[in-house]
């Protein structure tokens, strides 16, 4: 299914991110190359502390990179100033983060209709979106409650619901099946996987769970800020295989490290 011939949608190549100086330096992001290409989805696995979110945040323009280039078509990040990065959020790239950020003040079916409003819809179309996107991570019937009246897994899918409303070009998130039961990480997985199927759009997902791995085109595996695996999803015959490649691939390399 995924085929190096597709075209890319987000490029990065070296890019690196430290934090601390010093003895106490920490390289989240140590000289990572990753390409998302148009139609897939990039499922991004490692230990915990590997540098997943880093990288996840270094892709969408959260975090600037100390080195290394990403480049969203002819964009380069590091000429773009921070009000540019976030006009590219608003129009190609939407981030489910691990905290969700919805505005505690707006219902649920408000905060997925946000996008939509501020990318001009009427209020009465981008409600009518809103809903259909709620109900297909299965939250019809929540759209009145306010993200504080939500459980922590309802409040993942009105994020991962917002995200994908506005139908980004690249959908970027953060463990947005972490607080949810198998049925619902699947309707949500099945969600994202639309995503990769639209074209010209990709995705990377940042996971620990199998269910996503099981879901990707690709698997990369991160042990310490580095790229240290890359699995397409024909080389995944099923949760069971990955099992054994990924432990090996999070578990070398980790003893002793001192970062
Ligand atoms: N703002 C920060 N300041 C200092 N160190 C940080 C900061 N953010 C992350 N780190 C460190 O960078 C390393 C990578 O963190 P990161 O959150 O990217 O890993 P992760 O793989 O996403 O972890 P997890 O699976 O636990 O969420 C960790 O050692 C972490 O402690």
């Amino acid at each position: 299914m995924v085929s190096n011939a597709r075209s890319s949608v987000l490029v990065a190549s070296g890019i690196r991110k430290s934090y601390g100086s010093g003895d106490a330096i920490v390289r989240a992001v140590a000289g990572v190359d990753i390409t998302l290409r148009a139609g897939e989805i990039v499922a991004v696995m490692g230990a915990s502390g590997s540098g997943k979110t880093t990288l996840l945040h270094l892709l969408g323009g959260l975090v600037r990179a100390d080195g290394g280039v990403i480049r969203c078509g002819d964009r380069d990040f590091a000429t773009l100033s921070d009000a540019q990065l976030t006009a590219l959020r608003c129009s190609e790239i939407s981030i489910v983060l691990q905290s969700y950020n919805l505005l505690p003040t707006l219902t649920a079916l408000d905060n997925v209709a946000l996008p939509l409003l501020l990318s001009g819809k009427s209020r009465a179309r981008a409600r009518e979106l809103a809903s259909d996107k709620l109900s297909q991570v299965g939250m019809a019937g929540h759209g009145g409650r306010r993200p504080p009246q939500l459980s922590g897994g309802e409040q993942q899918r009105v994020a991962s619901a917002r995200a994908l409303v506005n139908e980004p070009r690249i959908l970027l998130a953060d463990e947005p099946t972490g607080n949810l039961d198998r049925k619902n990480a699947e309707s949500v997985c099945q969600l994202l996987q639309q995503v990769g199927a639209s074209a010209g759009r990709a995705a990377a997902i940042v996971s620990h769970d199998p269910v996503v791995a099981y879901h990707a085109d690709r698997v990369i595996v991160l042990v310490d800020g580095q790229l240290v695996d890359s699995f397409s999803r024909n080389e995944i015959l099923g949760a069971e295989d990955l099992a054994p490649r990924y432990l090996s691939a999070t578990t070398s390399n980790t003893a002793g490290c001192d970062r």
